[in-house]
């Protein structure tokens, strides 16, 4: 496992306007301040294949990623991820205590994923982490799945939270959604009505492709550029296309950047332009 290395001040000063901040948890009091943040391949893949761990970052990068979990609340990643890869989502960098570890969020809302068995609950039950909370919609369960699920209140995996969210409604009748979508800014209130203040969303492509286009929702983007092109097939960050006026424009862009090398990668900061 590579190790993780405290940050020279060079490269946290250069992170500092990106991460969350009292001023940037106000500014949005309705929900946390979010980073979406991944590494790529100079050909914009997150991974081999679908449901390939693939290793991009470096041991610097790797420590960065670290850095930012121990800034952040919360981590969250999509059921895709949490079964390709089987994380830890937990902090490692150098002197984080059990208190100052983000407590990790898994969107999975028609429950495909087995918690039960995943490393981050068994982590959390080793005090290494906190104990992932998994992200259900409840349009998707019946009375009797969700008190076999919860009772009382309880989960029925030790070390591990359900949280059943509204999901395949819409206030816009005009707008039809799947039962298994869950709008994202409904997500994010329910999640700081429980005290997420701000949180880092790690991927995987769907939601990364999703969200690049929430720039209404989504704080700072930090992506760590890996020397290597891993080639067709895999899964790539590319956000749908966009029409404006009859016209193809730019699914998405940034702005308010900053560029700087870590390593061998190189890792570049942004806003999304609204
Ligand atoms: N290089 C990197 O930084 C990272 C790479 N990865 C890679 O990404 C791949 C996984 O990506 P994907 O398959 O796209 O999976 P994903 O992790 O994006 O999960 C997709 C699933 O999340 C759920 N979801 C997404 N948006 C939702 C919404 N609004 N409401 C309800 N549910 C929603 C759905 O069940 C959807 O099928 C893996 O190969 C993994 O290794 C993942 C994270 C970071
Ligand atoms: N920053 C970064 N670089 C890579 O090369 C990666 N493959 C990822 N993946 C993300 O990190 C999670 C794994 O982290 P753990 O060390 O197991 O906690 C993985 O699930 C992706 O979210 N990230």
């Amino acid at each position: 496992m590579t190790e993780i290395s405290e940050l020279p001040d060079a490269a946290k000063d250069f992170l500092l306007p990106y991460l969350p901040s009292r001023d940037t948890i106000l500014a949005a009091p309705n929900r946390p301040h979010i980073t979406l943040t991944y590494a790529c391949s100079l050909d914009s893949m997150i991974s081999l294949a679908p449901g390939v761990r693939t290793t991009l970052s470096g041991p610097e990068t790797k420590s960065m990623t670290h850095y930012l979990r121990l800034k952040h609340d919360a981590i969250l990643v999509g059921v895709g991820t949490a079964i390709a890869d089987d994380p830890s989502l937990n902090c490692r960098y150098p002197g984080v205590s059990r208190d100052t570890q983000p407590r990790p969020f898994i969107l999975d809302p028609s429950a495909r994923w087995n918690v039960a068995d995943s490393k981050v609950r068994r982590l959390a039950s080793e005090r290494e982490g906190k104990s992932p909370s998994v992200i259900h919609s409840d349009a998707l369960f019946s009375e009797e799945q969700l008190d076999a699920m919860t009772s009382e209140g309880e989960s029925d995996v030790p070390n591990a939270e359900r949280v059943f969210v509204r999901g395949g409604h819409s206030t816009d009748s005009s707008v039809t959604v799947q039962p298994r979508h869950i709008d994202w800014l409904d997500l994010l209130r329910v999640l700081k009505r429980r005290g997420v203040n701000s949180m880092m969303i790690e991927g995987g492509a769907t939601i990364i492709n999703d969200l690049l286009q929430h720039p209404d929702l989504v704080d700072s983007v930090i992506i760590t550029i890996a020397p290597t092109w891993l080639g067709q097939g895999g899964v790539t960050i590319s956000p749908s296309p966009q029409v404006k006026n009859g016209e193809r424009v730019n699914a998405a862009n940034l702005h308010q950047t900053s560029w700087r090398q870590f390593g061998s990668d190189a890792v570049l900061c942004g806003r999304l332009t609204r």
